[in-house]
């Protein structure tokens, strides 16, 4: 459905995507993550048709789909984007802003679908409000009523979720899930969380330097990173200096005893003991590094743990 052909973008002679290639079904998901510059924006700017590729063709439903060079009016009318700058029509209200997404449809549909995404995003009380008035996470719910407004077969989101409070974000995110499940809707979401791609992510995309270095399922990238910049995104690593080299390992893969021959022994003196709700974070220092290592309980005294190493 989605077809991307060794996209390259330059910017100033400089490469930003060299060499993208991937393709998505209709109906799947694929977050993608990477070290803030690597190209993840640029890249959602290229699949929406909003920035011309120096190289490479991108297919949509089998048809190309134009930069702006090729279009008068920039973009394409089933893929819709939510970036970060929002891009709000700032001088209407926020009624305005979502009706402005629903001019093919009567006005009864327009009204009842104007006040379900009003009540979703929790804009109810400021439906009256200009767009520019608004809060910075008041302008990122309303770009998301607005892209889902649009009911496009492609969304594109780049960090949609990062000012939202947690009940909220969760209300959306359900939501979302649930509608882009009803329509079969194909989603491309940029994210910085490991949680919001663990949450999103049947595909997680890693992008190095504006290459795609690994495509995988979040499982995996979790329990076989490739090294410590992937096993740092998804979460919390340790790393321990043992026998003229590093080892890493996650908060909960330790043991009190040896449980395997394999397992390496480690010297800790514990430093706090942190309550994070379902359970303790313990900073210990091993050498003049910290580690942590997490528990139900608090851990009784102890001067040494057991581990494998991850990679
Ligand atoms: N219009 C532009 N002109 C020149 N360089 C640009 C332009 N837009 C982006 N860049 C550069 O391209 C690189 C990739 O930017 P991009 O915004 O795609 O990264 P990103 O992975 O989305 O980063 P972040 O996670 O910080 O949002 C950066 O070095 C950025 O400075």
């Amino acid at each position: 459905m989605l077809v991307v052909e060794k996209i390259k973008v330059k910017f100033e002679d400089k490469i930003i995507l060299n060499n993208i290639s991937f393709s998505l079904e209709k109906g799947e998901r694929l977050v993608m993550v990477g070290q803030s510059g690597c190209g993840k924006t640029t890249l959602l700017k290229t699949l929406a048709g909003l920035l011309q590729p120096t190289a490479g063709s991108l297919y949509f439903d089998g048809e190309k789909v134009r930069g702006p060079a090729e279009r008068l009016v920039p973009g394409h009318d089933r893929i819709k984007l939510v970036n970060q700058d929002f891009e709000l029509d700032n001088f209407h209200t926020v009624t305005e802003n979502i009706r402005l997404k629903l001019l093919a449809f009567d006005d009864a549909y327009k009204s009842s679908r104007i006040n379900e995404l009003l009540k979703l995003t929790g804009l109810q009380k400021y439906s009256q409000r200009l767009a520019n008035t608004l809060s910075g996470g008041q302008k990122q719910r309303l770009a998301i009523a607005r892209a889902l407004a649009d009911e496009p077969d492609l969304l594109l989101l780049d960090e949609p979720f990062n000012q939202l409070d947690f009940n909220l974000r969760n209300k959306i995110e359900n939501y979302i899930d649930v509608y882009l499940k009803k329509y079969n809707i194909t989603l491309i979401l940029v994210s910085h969380s490991a949680e919001e791609t663990m949450r999103w992510g049947e595909k997680v995309m890693f992008l190095k330097g504006g290459k795609v270095v690994r495509t995988d399922s979040p499982i995996n990238f979790y329990q076989a990173p490739t090294d410590k910049l992937e096993a740092g995104f998804f979460g919390i690593i340790n790393t321990v200096y043992h026998q003229g080299g590093d080892i890493h390992f996650r908060p909960h893969q330790y043991a009190l005893t040896a449980t395997k021959n394999r397992d390496i022994e480690i010297a800790v003196t514990l430093e706090k003991v942190v309550f994070k709700g379902w359970y303790y974070d313990h900073v210990f220092k091993v050498g003049n590094r910290k580690i942590y290592l997490y528990n139900e309980k608090p851990l009784p005294s102890i001067q040494s743990i057991f581990v494998a190493t991850l990679f």
